[in-house]
């Protein structure tokens, strides 16, 4: 009796258990369908491109970009399909001759038909932004200035895509887009998502950008605190939910070309006999200078004197202390109207954070071999300068026979200067010179102002966080191999239990 009553309670145990299982099995698999509902949809492949110019001071680039257009909202989904040269000098160059602006983009602009569906060329966005060259130009020549602007964008609209304007972009804009691009291709706006995106997530900080062109330099970060000091350098954004108030400033004449002529323009001063020993050139290396054709530019123009010669000789000396001295005299840090300054009187906030510089920062430091290791230290730099402009000039030109002799000759210059910005003129440190990242693409996508100016002007940053599904996809996938598993396990034990409940009773008691 005892004993059938005992087999009973078991029967009627398992088939209890046999029923939850089975219960467990429904929801587990209710739930996969819902969240695969819901996560996997299949997207029809629907894209939409945009292309931006940068028109620079030494050369103008074009840029084809293509993102899902269901989820333009989302970071990190626009991708750079195409880089396209202008072939000749930046657009400023073209003040006296605008006629050749006619046919200066139609190479890339062709590209730009290949690359673009047929169909998507009305609806595909074409913005030109003209910086520090065209800036400068406008000083000098406002008119002239339209004019260019006219010219290129004339034959810009000559295309079939929507073309929506050529302008010049402020400082400011350039450096504040300048920033949004690497932050918003590395990720930063975005909470880093904690396990697998099931918690809250924790807000990231930032990268700094600095950006060298030819001739105006931008740094822009977000630094440790706010100042009323200087309003004209902050920038507050709302961007995916999260306040930020970030410093820029655009240094107008600061490019590492506009920096040479002034350098030069200093120097020459002194001399009387048409010689300038200049230790920024190698040893050996010897070049013709035109006076007026040195101030022309209006960044020269602050040392323009009456030289009792029209043209005057580089002479290379190759000294790197030498040069590091001369380079040093173009910033004037003898007064300050904030509690601190870079140089020239300019409101800087300290240096805080990873930075990642790029531009002309890039292509100097790539010709130096510094960017093979990811943090490179101010001493390793001033070494290899030191190394490299003691090098004569003939020696530099044999090593170097694909290098064009205009940029071969001027990376002693290049690099000093670099050096001298980011320690005396930003007060970078030892310790905070190796945040420093010289980037020039990041997956793939160039670093620049080009990408930040498309986001914005595409309204692809939204100022409040949008709604996305619950989970990301490998959240997803994760789940459904868990799942999975719990039920191939509940259905294993479902199967013993069913076949030999008394072989379960016996494991369990
Ligand atoms: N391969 C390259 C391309 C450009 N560059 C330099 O990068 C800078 C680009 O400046 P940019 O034309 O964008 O001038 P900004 O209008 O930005 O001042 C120039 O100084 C070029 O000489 C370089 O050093 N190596
Ligand atoms: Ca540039």
């Amino acid at each position: 009796m005892e004993g059938t009553k005992d087999s009973n309670v078991k029967r009627f145990c398992s088939q209890h258990i046999l029923v939850i299982l089975g219960f467990s099995s429904v929801i587990a698999v209710t739930a996969l369908i819902a969240v695969g509902l819901s996560q996997n949809k299949p997207l029809p492949e629907n894209f939409k491109y945009g292309i931006v110019l940068d028109a620079g001071s030494t050369h103008t680039n074009l840029y084809i970009y293509k993102w899902p257009a269901e989820k333009k909202n989302n970071t990190g989904v626009v991708q750079e399909v195409e880089e396209c040269k202008v072939k000749g000098p930046g657009v400023a160059k073209y003040s006296n001759k605008l006629h050749a602006l006619e046919t200066y983009l139609i190479a890339c602009m062709e590209r730009c038909k290949n690359v673009v569906p047929r169909s998507l060329h009305p609806e595909t966005p074409v913005y030109l932004g003209a910086t520090a060259g065209m800036r400068l130009l406008r000083m000098q020549n406002e008119h002239l200035a339209h004019s260019v602007l006219d010219e290129v964008a004339k034959s810009l609209s000559e295309y079939s895509f929507d073309f929506q304007g050529a302008r010049i972009l402020s400082g400011q804009e350039e450096g504040a887009y300048g920033w949004i691009t690497i932050n918003y291709l590395l990720g930063k706006f975005v909470e880093k998502s904690k396990w697998l995106g099931l918690m809250a997530g924790e807000r990231q900080s930032t990268f700094g950008a600095m950006d060298l062109g030819g001739a105006s330099t931008q740094i822009t970060f977000a630094p440790e605190s706010h100042t009323a000091e200087s309003p004209d350098n902050f920038i507050n954004f709302r961007l995916y939910g999260k306040d930020y108030s970030v410093y820029t400033h655009s240094f107008l004449c600061y490019g590492k070309d506009e920096a040479l002529q002034q350098k030069l323009a200093k120097d020459i001063e002194v001399s009387s006999n048409g010689i300038l020993k200049d230790p920024c050139f190698h040893l050996g290396y010897a070049k013709l200078v035109n006076v007026s054709k040195l101030y022309t530019s209006p960044c020269a123009k602050r040392y323009e004197k009456t030289l009792p010669f029209d043209e005057f000789q580089i002479q290379g000396t190759g000294n790197y202390q030498q040069c590091r001295q001369s380079v040093l005299e173009l910033f004037n840090t003898s007064y300050c109207p904030y509690s601190q300054c870079a140089f020239n009187g300019i409101f800087l906030p300290p240096v805080k954070g990873n930075f990642g510089a790029f531009s002309a920062f890039y292509f100097v430091m790539q010709f130096l071999n510094l960017t093979s290791t990811k943090v490179i230290s101010q001493e390793m730099m001033s070494e290899t300068m030191r190394k490299y402009c003691s090098r004569p000039w003939q020696e530099v030109r044999t090593s170097f026979p694909e290098v064009h002799e205009k940029f071969l000759s001027e990376y002693c210059f290049a690099g000093t200067y670099i050096l001298s910005l980011l320690l005396q003129g930003y007060h970078f440190t030892d310790s905070s010179f190796k945040d420093i990242e010289f980037m020039r693409e990041i997956e793939g996508n160039s670093a620049g102002w080009t990408l930040g100016y498309m986001l914005n002007l595409t309204n692809m940053i939204p100022a409040e966080q949008p709604v996305t599904a619950p989970l990301s996809h490998s959240t997803y996938v994760f789940l459904m191999v868990l799942f999975s598993l719990i039920l191939a396990v509940a259905l294993i034990i479902g199967l013993v239990v069913f076949k030999n409940p008394s072989y379960f009773w016996k494991e369990m008691v």
